[in-house]
């Protein structure tokens, strides 16, 4: 808020899961680049590796300590281990600043997930970043580290369209989190932020865009997304101003505005505009989006022919 001393990451240790692509590799880059000690956490070591030779060409001086460790990350115990491999080469101590970066979405329609897909929703969106959270608050508690601990949402944590209904409830879900953890860890003095970002041109959205509907892909063409460098920057600035939601373009100010609940402002007369703003444009964007769909009902039709999906015919 107004006058209070800025973070700075230089000489902290930051603990970036998914650090090894996209928004967490540019992320942890940017890190190095202002002098932190930086963790990375992924899964493929090959990655890893490549990541850990980009931090090291930005290394600023011979005594930061950089770091690669493979772990999955969707469920506690591997979690917890992860952070205990990432925190002895520090003595022990838990890292100043964890960026939950890890996440992954495999847009669908609806009618055709299964409990599988599904729960790997949760699994890949949701449990990857809360149980890094959970072991994280825990350790800071112990060892009376006044810590940060950030989570990485999406603009479809805000709202969602067609397409995402195994990704957007892990990304409401985080919201949810941050919330009352902004909240409880107050009681240790422990900041919480959570970081809403659109359309961010990674590896991930590559992937992605593989199995995305084509009503998905056709809404999505009014968001002009931001690289990962891009994003990146906006996300560590927002943490270093203290700033609780962090929004990284327009779109996602007017969303972050309109959906406030009782989370603090950034900024109280532009938060307002913002809302302003937001109360009409997020509505007529809306009614174009249901029309799109609305127009799209003969093709999605012939879609599920082809595929045999229904039992009776018109
Ligand atoms: N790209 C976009 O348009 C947007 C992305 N986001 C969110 O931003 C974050 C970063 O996205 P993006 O840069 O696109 O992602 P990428 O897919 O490009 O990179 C994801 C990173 O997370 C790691 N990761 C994924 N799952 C796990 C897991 N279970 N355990 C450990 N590591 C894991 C990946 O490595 P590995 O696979 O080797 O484990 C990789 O390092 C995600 O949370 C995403 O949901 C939000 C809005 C838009
Ligand atoms: C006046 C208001 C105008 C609003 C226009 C908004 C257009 C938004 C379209 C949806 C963009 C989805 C971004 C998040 C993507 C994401 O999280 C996935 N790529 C996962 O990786």
């Amino acid at each position: 808020m107004f006058g209070s001393k800025k973070w700075d990451p230089k000489g902290q240790h930051c603990y970036v899961t998914g650090g090894s692509a996209g928004l967490g590799l540019a992320l942890a880059i940017h890190l190095v680049k202002k002098g932190a000690d930086v963790s990375i956490v992924a899964r493929n070591e090959g990655r890893l590796k490549k990541a850990l030779e980009d931090l090291e060409a930005a290394r600023q001086t011979p005594n930061q300590i950089l770091k690669s460790y493979a772990f999955s990350m969707s469920d506690l115990a591997s979690s917890k281990a992860a952070l205990d491999a990432a925190c002895a080469p520090h003595g022990g101590r838990s890292p100043h600043a964890m960026f939950l970066c890890a996440g992954m979405s495999r847009p669908g329609f609806f009618i055709e997930e299964t409990e599988g897909t599904m729960r790997d929703g949760m699994d890949g969106g949701y449990w990857v970043q809360a149980f890094s959270a959970l072991a994280g608050s825990q350790r800071m508690v112990a060892d009376r580290t006044r810590g940060k601990i950030i989570f990485v949402s999406s603009l479809l944590g805000y709202m969602s369209i067609v397409g995402y209904s195994t990704y957007a409830p892990a990304k409401h879900a985080l919201r949810g989190l941050a919330e009352t953890l902004r909240s409880e860890l107050a009681l240790y003095d422990i900041g919480v932020h959570i970081f809403f970002p659109a359309t961010i041109y990674s590896p991930g959205y590559a992937e992605e865009n593989k199995s995305k509907p084509k009503i998905t892909l056709k809404i999505e063409e009014g968001d002009e997304g931001l690289k990962p460098e891009q994003s990146a920057a906006t996300l560590l600035s927002g943490v270093e101003n203290g700033n609780f939601h962090i929004t990284s373009d327009l779109q996602a100010h007017l969303f972050r505005a309109a959906t406030r609940g009782a989370s603090p402002m950034n900024n109280v007369l532009l938060d307002g505009l913002y809302a302003f703003i937001g109360w009409i444009g997020i509505t007529i964007w809306r009614m174009t989006v249901d029309n799109q769909i609305i127009a799209h009902r003969a093709e999605h039709e012939q879609y599920l022919k082809r595929k045999g999906y229904f039992t009776v015919s018109k």
